[in-house]
């Protein structure tokens, strides 16, 4: 089965294409409306006539058997809201519809999906003066009183995010995912509106502010549920698309991904993102069945609506089992190739960080990898490891990993557990932190929880306080850097710091290794060579049995010059008489 072709899918269901949401245009949603009512469609075209003819739409036209429709469904939904509480935009909500508002576009677009939509469009385009083509996102976000929802779902990170500060990265996100942003909206809450996120009035104001802006997706700034998503969705109006944090992460590394496994990783996140979401897809065929009037087949094309949800969710299912599979196929040979290089005990030093840290300009820096470096989130997907030489000559594996975020998508930490596995085998973490980010404190603190998470909380440590060349004062970070243990302030962009870096790393790196003094036979020269490239050489000389050395080597080297080791007095002596030698035989 080519999971490739079938799994690309909008993570809200609106439809199943194999393209992003965002590349989607407007239009094609709009044809996947339900489809309208006669009675309906007389009264919008009337009032669109009445609209191009300069006049003010009637009361009437604000309300539509369509529109009643629309909150029947709504209020079908359990738990919902009271209608008093809720802004009705297809009802007009206590407000005449003006040209570009919910209840005027609403009543619009069922007249003539083509022609009204065009209409629309046009409308929103002259008054705010942005492009028909572009997609535009208007964010928002809830500040709970007393602390916003990361502090409280993450008490370990209570440096924690501003709502500004999340709404900030939102936007990044979606600049990094193609869009253009027009605006934010916040609210402060006790907790998130339990049906719609955001308050009824907020809503009413967001949907103002979206037309005003011609903003057309609107992103909120933490994981809606389906049910939520569903009122918010008939609240907004179908012409305005529902995005949130998950989505928007999962389309960017759906858009980024580049290996194998890491486009499986993403298919599966989003699988299992789109499953309990997939009632949306169908939903119209329901619609059309409870309220066409007693029109035949309701029952019939009901029962259809539900017979393709089920066939859908099955296919699903299929499916997300089949990409576990070949998932857990590729990891197992990515496993027998870890368990290679750790057999050969190659130390591997990891890059970890928040994402856009630098982590990636850094691998370059060390090893001249030539990554891929851009100011972009997640522009790292899937691990990169080079050889990293240090100026002693000791050797290590680097290894770049895919950047941390706030509010990580459950889905995709499951998914990049194993990319974040490159990280278990590490002798050294380095931890990069963009010390220039206003946030940068926040940021690290979140690295270090996911850290802990992974259980690898007690490896060996250098904080990397990279991007010093955009701060202030970078004099002070470094020196503030200095007075910190394993802590070092570096630019990848200038090469400062760089230096230190090297130094820290290889005490970090001889810190672990083992100390031997051993006289090696001439025949074994190329374990010399091992020792050299894999450990720290303190004294060499050569006797006339073998290659005296007293080095600090990994374990495993360790265990294999065993057999030559020599006791510190034995080996002082052999050292001696053969830098004797060397001198007699140099002349000197
Ligand atoms: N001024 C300055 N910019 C830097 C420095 N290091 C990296 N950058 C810039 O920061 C941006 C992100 O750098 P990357 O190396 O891609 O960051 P990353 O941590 O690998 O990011 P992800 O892969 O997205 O997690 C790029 O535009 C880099 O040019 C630095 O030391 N100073
Ligand atoms: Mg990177």
């Amino acid at each position: 089965m080519d999971f490739a072709s079938t799994s690309s899918r909008c993570c809200f269901g609106h439809q199943r294409t194999p393209c992003s949401r965002f590349t989607r245009s407007t239009a094609q949603l709009m044809h996947a409306l339900p489809v309208a009512s006669t009675r309906c469609r007389s009264r919008s075209a009337a009032r669109c006539q009445a609209q191009k003819q300069g006049a003010a739409p009637t009361e009437s036209a604000t309300s539509s058997s369509d529109g009643d429709r629309a909150w029947a469904d709504w209020e079908d939904e359990p738990n919902l809201p009271p209608s008093e509480t809720v802004f009705r935009p297809e009802l007009g909500d206590g407000h005449d519809a003006e040209p570009g508002d919910a209840g005027y576009l609403a009543d619009t677009i069922r007249a003539n999906p083509e022609e009204a939509e065009a209409e629309a469009r046009a409308l929103r385009a002259a008054r705010s003066g942005n492009s028909l083509e572009e997609e535009v996102a208007y964010l928002v976000g809830v500040q709970l009183k007393g602390g916003n929802m990361t502090q409280r779902r993450d008490t370990a990170a209570l440096a924690a995010y501003s709502i500004e500060e999340s709404l900030e990265e939102l936007g990044r996100l979606a600049t990094t995912a193609g869009l253009k942003v027009a605006g934010q909206l916040q609210q402060q809450l006790e907790a998130p509106d339990p049906r719609t996120y955001i308050g009824p009035g907020k809503l009413k104001e967001l949907r103002s502010a979206m037309l005003a802006s011609n903003a057309n997706i609107a992103i909120f700034d933490d994981e809606l549920s389906p049910r939520v998503a569903r009122a918010l969705q008939a609240a907004l109006g179908e012409d305005v698309r529902l995005c949130d944090r998950t989505a928007l992460i999962l389309d960017i590394f759906s858009q980024r991904a580049a290996s194998h496994e890491g486009k499986l990783q993403v298919q599966l996140a989003q699988s299992q993102y789109e499953l309990p979401r997939l009632t949306r897809m169908w939903s119209h065929l329901e619609r059309q069945a409870g309220g066409g009037g007693g029109g035949s087949g309701g029952k019939a094309t009901r029962g259809m609506g539900e017979k393709q949800k089920e066939v859908d969710k099955r296919l699903l299912r299929t499916q997300i089992a089949g990409l576990k599979r070949q998932i857990e196929d590729v990891r197992r040979h990515r496993g027998a190739i870890r368990s290679r290089r750790t057999e050969g005990q190659v130390p591997v030093v990891a890059l970890v960080g928040y994402t856009n840290a630098g982590k990636s300009s850094l691998l370059n820096r060390l090893t001249g990898a030539g990554a891929l470096a851009e100011d972009k989130l997640f522009a790292t997907l899937d691990p990169t490891t080079r050889k990293l030489e240090l100026p002693a000559g000791t050797e290590a594996l680097l290894s770049d990993t895919v950047g941390f975020i706030q509010k990580l998508p459950t889905q995709l930490v499951a998914a990049f557990r194993a990319t974040l596995e490159e990280i278990k085998d590490a002798a050294v973490i380095l931890h990069v932190v963009d010390v220039s980010h206003p946030n940068a404190a926040a940021q690290s603190a979140s690295v270090m929880k996911v850290l802990q998470d992974l259980g690898v909380g007690d490896r060996a440590l250098v904080t990397v306080w990279n991007k010093v060349d955009a701060c202030s004062e970078p004099a002070m970070v470094q020196a503030t850097a200095r007075e910190r243990e394993s802590t070092c302030a570096t630019s990848a962009a200038t090469g400062e710091g760089i230096g230190e870096l090297h130094e820290i790393l290889e005490a970090q790196l001889a810190a672990m290794l083992q100390p031997v003094q051993c006289l090696v036979p001439y025949s074994q020269a190329e374990l010399v060579g091992e020792v050299h490239r894999r450990g720290l050489i303190l004294q060499e000389a050569f006797s006339a049995e073998g290659t005296l050395l007293q080095a600090r080597v990994p374990v495993a080297l360790a265990g294999r010059l065993q057999q030559w080791q020599l006791d510190s007095e034995d080996f002082q002596d052999r050292s001696l008489a053969a830098q004797e030698l060397t001198a007699v035989a140099a002349g000197t």
